[in-house]
Order: structure tokens, then sequence, then C-alpha cells
């Protein structure tokens, strides 16, 4: 693995008594594919919740670029590069496809507010320069066509490929992805993984992935991490993590775990 982007310690958070997560640890390098699964309730999305700034750890550490995250609201967190997408969709629904990507460049726009009140040149300066960005990064998911439709007409897999792009818009190193493929047919899912490994490749981020669809997670992740009652219960390749005993009883519910 490259240097690592992203690395937690020993990360944990309880709601009163209960342990939701406990001495989890993970390195995502460069470019890498890292999927994160388990049963449902096994804390996933509350180690998203962690990671993004939601919640804060009971224990533990948690470091971009060596830099230590733990403290930081979730806003910080963007900034720093680290976006997510939500199980449920989460877009401006009356907006366009572009101004949904554009609003994501907002924190890196160099206008003041006052020339945004007046509209100066500088203001359309940026503004251009953000829908040209804006476009491209469309382009990147095969959606330009969609750019002047509204969010709320987007066909399903297009609204979820379009959360995909407005994390992107942030600038991320690392995208946190929940579910991405929920709700979509086959056909959008593969597109969906075609997408998700062209950003990977064109932008050279990192990707943490929570997915319930075995197969998919299966085919498109280099590495895989099991959790179960908030541990890690398994790390390993795809072939590795199917022919684990543990894994496969955390799944069917035996008592080999
Ligand atoms: N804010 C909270 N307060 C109390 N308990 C919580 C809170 N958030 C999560 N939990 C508990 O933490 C545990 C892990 O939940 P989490 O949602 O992270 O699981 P998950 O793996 O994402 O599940 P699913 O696959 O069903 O989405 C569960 O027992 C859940 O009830």
């Amino acid at each position: 693995m490259t240097e690592s982007v992203l690395k937690v310690e020993h990360l944990g958070i309880a709601f009163g008594g209960l342990k939701a997560v406990e001495d989890f640890h993970l390195e995502i390098g460069k470019s890498e594919l890292v999927g994160l699964i388990g049963p449902n309730g096994a804390g996933k999305t509350t180690i998203f919740n962690l990671l993004t700034g939601v919640y804060q750890p009971t224990e533990g550490a948690i470091y971009l670029d060596g830099v230590p995250m733990v403290g930081k609201k979730p806003h910080q967190m963007v900034a720093a590069g680290i976006a997510r997408t939500f199980q449920n969709i989460r877009l401006f629904k009356e907006l366009t496809v572009l101004e949904n990507v554009m609003v994501s460049f907002n924190h890196t726009m160099k206008y003041s507010i006052l020339s945004g009140i007046l509209r100066t040149k500088n203001y359309w300066k940026e503004e251009a320069a953000a829908q040209r960005r804006a476009l491209d990064l469309l382009r990147v998911m095969h959606m330009e066509d969609y750019a002047d439709q509204v969010a709320a007409n987007l066909p399903y897999g297009q609204q979820r490929k379009l959360e995909i792009a407005r994390a992107l818009a942030t600038g991320a190193k690392i995208l946190l992805l929940d579910e991405p493929a929920a709700g979509m047919n086959p056909t959008e899912t593969t597109q969906l993984m075609d997408a998700i490994q062209t950003i990977r490749e064109k932008f050279q981020i990192s990707v943490l992935l929570i997915e319930h669809d075995m197969s998919l997670v299966m085919s498109v992740c280099e590495r895989i991490v099991v959790i179960d009652y908030g541990h890690i219960i398994a790390t390993g390749t795809p072939f590795e993590i199917a022919n684990n005993p543990k894994v496969i009883g955390a799944y069917l519910g035996t008592d080999d775990q």
C-alpha cells in the first residue's frame, strides 16, 4: 500500500452502555478502494459518522494525511478532504444538476459576500470557472446531458451519481460511500461501479464503501474490512473474506464467530 491517506487507530464510541464501535482500526492508501461490510446494526454507519465529525469518538484517533482529525466538525472534515454520501439521497431537489455540483464548490470560491451581492466582475469570473469545473465533473460521471435538469426529476440511479459528483466537487481526498447502489437496478449498479472506478483513477481519490450487495463488494474492492457488533472480525482480499468462517458465521448467524 502507498502512504496512507486515512489512518484510524483504536476508534470507539459508546451510546450509554452500548459500545457501538470498539478498537476500530483502518489504513487506506491513495486511490485504494476498501469495502466496509457487516450485518445490520454492526456499526458501519456509526463509523462513517465518526469519520465525518458527526459523532465524536470516546476513544481513538483519526488522521488524514497525518493530520489529527478528532475534534473537528463536519464542515471542517469536508474542508480537510473527507466527503461522504448517505443511505438516503440528500440533494437540493429544486436546483438543477449543474447547480447541485456548483453548490459544493462554495467553500473553495474566493469572491467576497459583498462581490456576490453586487455581482462584480470577480464574481462572474469565479462563477464561470465553477460552471466549467462542474461540467467537467458531470462529464466524468457521464451526466453532462442532465446538467440543466432539476435534480428531483432525475432517474434514481442518476440521483445517486449526482450525490457522488457533489462529494467529489468538495475536492475530497477520500470518499465515504454509504450504500451507493441501494435501490438500483443491475444496469444502474454496473454504471455506478464504472463511474467509481473512473473517478478513482482520474482524481486519485481513495474510497471507503459500505455496501450490502455482496457480489458488488467482492468485484470492486481490493480489500474488505468486516465488522460485527462494533468489532473488526476479519480483514482481507475479497477471496479471503468470502472464505472466512467468522464472516460466514456472522452473516448466517451461526455460533462460529
Ligand atoms: N445515535 C445513536 N444512539 C444510540 N445508539 C445508536 C446511535 N447510532 C447508532 N446506534 C446503535 O449503534 C449500533 C450500530 O448502528 P449502525 O447504524 O452504525 O449499524 P450499521 O452497521 O450501519 O447497520 P445497517 O446496516 O442496518 O445500516 C446499533 O446497535 C445502533 O442501534
